[in-house]
């Protein structure tokens, strides 16, 4: 198979530089154009010496650079920036990979209200596919345009997915979902919240009255649901490690879903995925598991009152972003969806 030509726009962020560092091994990609606006005409591996001698890009213009020349295009920029360029690259045939909200959301009204953006090319949004492979993997594989979804979201869905698929939940009662990222969820950008002495040695909440993740999931949620009564209470906590996220699931189940072997349910939906591990009764999933690599691990505890809790993690830099739109770019390139991205989690 001739090599595919990629380009990454945003080559100086977290998710770009992981974009790098699964993309550099992969047996089928080229890797064609990085951009930055600050860093043009710098060798990528002067900036990042990880990649020394593995990448010898160097940096280009975003403002100049001709991307038509690339098979795919991966956005790992800020929200805004993969509309601005999309309508000239679909023109081209080139497909677009968007690591970014502008092509998450179908209701632009809802994206327009949460990201204080308009939304430039809603032509091109209503052909865009949300990018979660294991939930749509057939549309992945013939989209042009990938929303690739939020960390937060990837989680949540991926935990609830088999009791929204056959209809055990209990709509009246919202479900629960407390999360928490490691500080490179806020991206490489200096910001005071993620300096050393504010984001180490602290636990917080944030966005506890509202985060632009609990649209996006409650979207999902409707969809596969295909009930407009289920609802969700999001909270997002800040906790001092780089990488890695964990989110906690409390759901109430309907008469039929008290009725049902959960653990085996959810071993069976997910066993064909090459990236989600629903770990034995009673484990305890854990952030270190995953580091580094594709993986989403989950555990099942049901509950009293026909409560249960999932327990999911993953690492917020691979399976919340850069490995979730490798596996997508695999799919639509008609590869293996684990190609290029074995990479085993880290320990310690
Ligand atoms: N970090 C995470 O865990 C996750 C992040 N995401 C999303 O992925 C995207 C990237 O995140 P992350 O890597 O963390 O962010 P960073 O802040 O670390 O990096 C952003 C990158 O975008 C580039 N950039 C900024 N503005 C522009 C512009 N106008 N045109 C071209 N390039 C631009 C910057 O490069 P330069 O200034 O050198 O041009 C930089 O390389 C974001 O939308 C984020 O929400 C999604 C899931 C998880
Ligand atoms: C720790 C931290 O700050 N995390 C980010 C989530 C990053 C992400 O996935 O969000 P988008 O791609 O939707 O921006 C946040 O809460 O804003």
């Amino acid at each position: 198979m001739e090599k595919i030509k990629v380009g990454i726009v945003g080559g100086t962020g977290y998710t770009g530089v992981e974009l790098l560092r699964l993309l550099a091994p992969h047996p089928y990609v080229k890797l064609q154009v990085i951009t930055s606006r600050g860093e043009a005409g710098l060798p990528v591996s002067d900036m990042f010496p990880s990649l020394r001698g593995v990448v010898d890009l160097v940096f280009s213009d975003p403002a100049t650079v001709d991307l038509t020349q690339c098979d795919v295009v991966f956005f790992a920029t800020p929200h805004g920036v993969a509309m601005s360029q999309a309508p000239v690259l679909v023109a081209a045939g080139v497909k677009v990979i968007d690591l970014a909200a502008d092509f998450r959301l179908q209701d632009v009204a809802v994206f327009e209200k949460w990201y204080k953006l308009p939304h430039s090319c809603t032509d091109i949004l209503k052909q865009a596919v949300y990018g979660l492979p294991e939930l749509y993997a057939d549309n992945v594989a013939s989209a042009q345009v990938i929303g690739n979804p939020g960390c937060y979201p990837t989680t949540v869905l991926l935990g609830l997915a088999p009791l929204l698929e056959n209809d055990w939940i209990d709509y009246s009662v919202p479900i629960i979902a407390d999360a928490k990222s490691g500080v490179s969820g806020a991206g490489r950008k200096a910001e005071v919240s993620t300096l050393f002495s504010e984001a180490s040695d602290n636990l917080k909440a944030y966005s506890v009255a509202g985060h632009r993740h609990q649209p996006e999931i409650l979207a999902q949620l409707k969809k596969l649901s295909g009930n407009e009564a289920v609802n969700l209470i999001f909270v997002p906590h800040l906790v001092p490690m780089i990488r890695g996220m964990l989110t906690t699931l409390h759901v109430k189940l309907n008469a039929e879903g008290q009725q049902q072997s959960l653990q085996q349910v959810y071993e069976q939906r997910y066993h064909k995925e090459l990236f989600v591990d629903v770990m034995p009764a009673g484990a305890l999933p854990e952030t270190r598991s995953v580091r580094g690599s594709n993986c989403l691990r989950m555990a099942i505890y049901p509950q009293t009152e026909g409560y249960v809790t999932i327990v999911v993690v993953q690492d917020n830099l691979v399976k919340g972003a850069s490995g979730q739109a490798v596996q997508n770019m695999n799919l639509m390139f008609g590869l293996e969806a684990d190609t290029g991205l074995q990479v085993l989690p880290l320990l310690p």
